[in-house]
């Protein structure tokens, strides 16, 4: 099934793929539980296969279960695609937002084959991930090839996605604008002489995960940071910082770990960092949750419940910035994301905020490396799925 993609699919520079003439969007989510008996089965189907103790699911399921069983985060994508679609509407593209999950109905398969029975040919995906990483990335890529060879779809559908968006402006001014509010009211709580630190958190990823984040097999350790992952996150945040206020001080931290303990994951935990700061005199903290697109369940439990907590034993002042969500600039800025790709309404201007970007529409080979095995892919240089041109080769 070995194909050559790229006499089909030009790819310019850096992983650029040429436009195309898409006829639906999809937008592909993580998927969460909406009530008590979706909990377990919800969490089965996030952990299948990725070695996380039972202890660590339990725990887990507590969160839920204090939100009634549901999480945020499907609610969420609703109004993304309604807001999605109004952006398309209001600038008269007429391309129709479907709605697909790894982990929760609407299930991805389902979505794409409902597509397909509907008259749909070349879907561009849009994901509710900003970074590289394997579950930010080439989890959805697999999920999507995975799909298309299991329904027999594959040369039948084409199946795209968009670059990763973690320097693009419509992602990073929201927060921007959150952390300069936040940051006046965490100012303003500790009054003059009190220091300040911002926090941009993120979801901590397996040590191994990270350092095989974005690379590509011919240039393994290309990034100073030492990944893609974390390289990514510090010059988002650096855009942040240098646009609100170039003299605060502040830090990257993880939170959400999981996976066993003798397994290193990304550090610190922005618990052990609020003591740290605590103890060197740091009297407040604005957490800007820089990993995420909108306030789910790792955003409220983990920040707004957890940190919160520990802020308040350290009487630390606390602030935590909205996450995109369907803030106006990030949706035109997805359908930005979306215009780069299409023939009609095109968009060649491909902004970036960082000097990492634009990222790669086609992820180079080995990019965000599965260990646990090599599944079909869509939109890779090593892609073996997705395109139709491709399938008569
Ligand atoms: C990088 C990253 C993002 C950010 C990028 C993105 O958004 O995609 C993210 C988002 C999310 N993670 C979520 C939920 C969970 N993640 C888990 C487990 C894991 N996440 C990981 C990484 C990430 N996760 C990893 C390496 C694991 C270990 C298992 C594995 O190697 O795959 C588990 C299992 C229990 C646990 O271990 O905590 C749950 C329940 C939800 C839904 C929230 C809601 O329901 O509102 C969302 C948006
Ligand atoms: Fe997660």
């Amino acid at each position: 099934m070995t194909r050559d993609l790229t006499a089909q699919n030009p790819i310019t520079e850096r992983g650029r793929m040429a436009p195309k003439e898409y006829d639906a969007i999809l937008l592909a989510s993580f998927g969460g539980p909406e009530g008590q008996d979706d909990v377990i089965p919800f969490l089965r189907n996030v952990t299948r296969g990725r070695g996380i103790p039972d202890e660590r699911l339990e725990e887990v399921s507590h969160h839920y279960r204090a939100f009634g069983g549901i999480s945020p985060i499907n609610e969420q994508n609703r109004a993304l695609k309604a807001a999605l679609e109004a952006e398309l509407a209001a600038r008269g593209i007429e391309l129709p937002v479907l709605w697909g999950n790894r982990n929760w109905d609407p299930y991805i398969p389902q979505v794409l084959q409902d597509a397909y029975d509907a008259g749909h040919r070349r879907i561009l995906t849009v994901t509710t991930s900003a970074y590289s990483c394997y579950s930010s990335c080439r989890q959805y890529r697999e999920d999507l090839g995975m799909a298309l060879v299991e329904s027999g779809l594959d040369g039948k559908l084409e199946v795209d996605k968009i670059r990763q968006y973690f320097d693009h402006p419509g992602f990073v001014e929201p927060f921007i604008e959150g952390t300069a509010a936040g940051l006046a009211k965490v100012r303003a709580a500790v009054g003059e002489a009190g220091k300040v630190h911002i926090l941009f958190a993120t979801h901590s990823i397996p040590t191994r995960d990270a350092d095989a984040a974005g690379a590509s097999v011919d240039e393994p350790r290309e990034f100073d940071e030492g990944s893609a992952y974390v390289a990514q996150h510090l010059a988002a945040a650096a855009a942040v910082v240098e646009r609100v206020d170039p003299a605060a001080d502040w830090s990257l931290v993880y939170q959400s770990r999981s996976g066993a303990p003798h397994v290193p994951w990304l550090e610190p935990d922005i618990s052990d960092a609020m003591e740290e700061l605590a103890e060197n005199g740091v009297r407040g903290v604005v957490v800007v949750p820089l990993g995420f697109v909108s306030d789910h369940m790792e955003v409220v439990w983990d920040l707004d419940t957890e940190a919160k907590e520990t802020a308040e034993r350290l009487e630390l002042a606390f602030d935590r910035v909205p996450t995109p969500g369907t803030h106006q600039k990030f949706v035109a800025g997805l359908v930005d994301l979306v215009c780069e790709r299409t023939v009609a309404n095109n968009i060649a201007d491909r902004p970036a905020m960082t000097g990492l970007g634009p990222w790669y529409d086609v992820c180079r080979p080995g990019c965000c490396a599965n260990f646990r095995g090599e599944k079909p892919t869509i939109a890779g240089a090593d892609t073996r799925v997705g395109s139709v041109a491709a399938a008569s080769a």
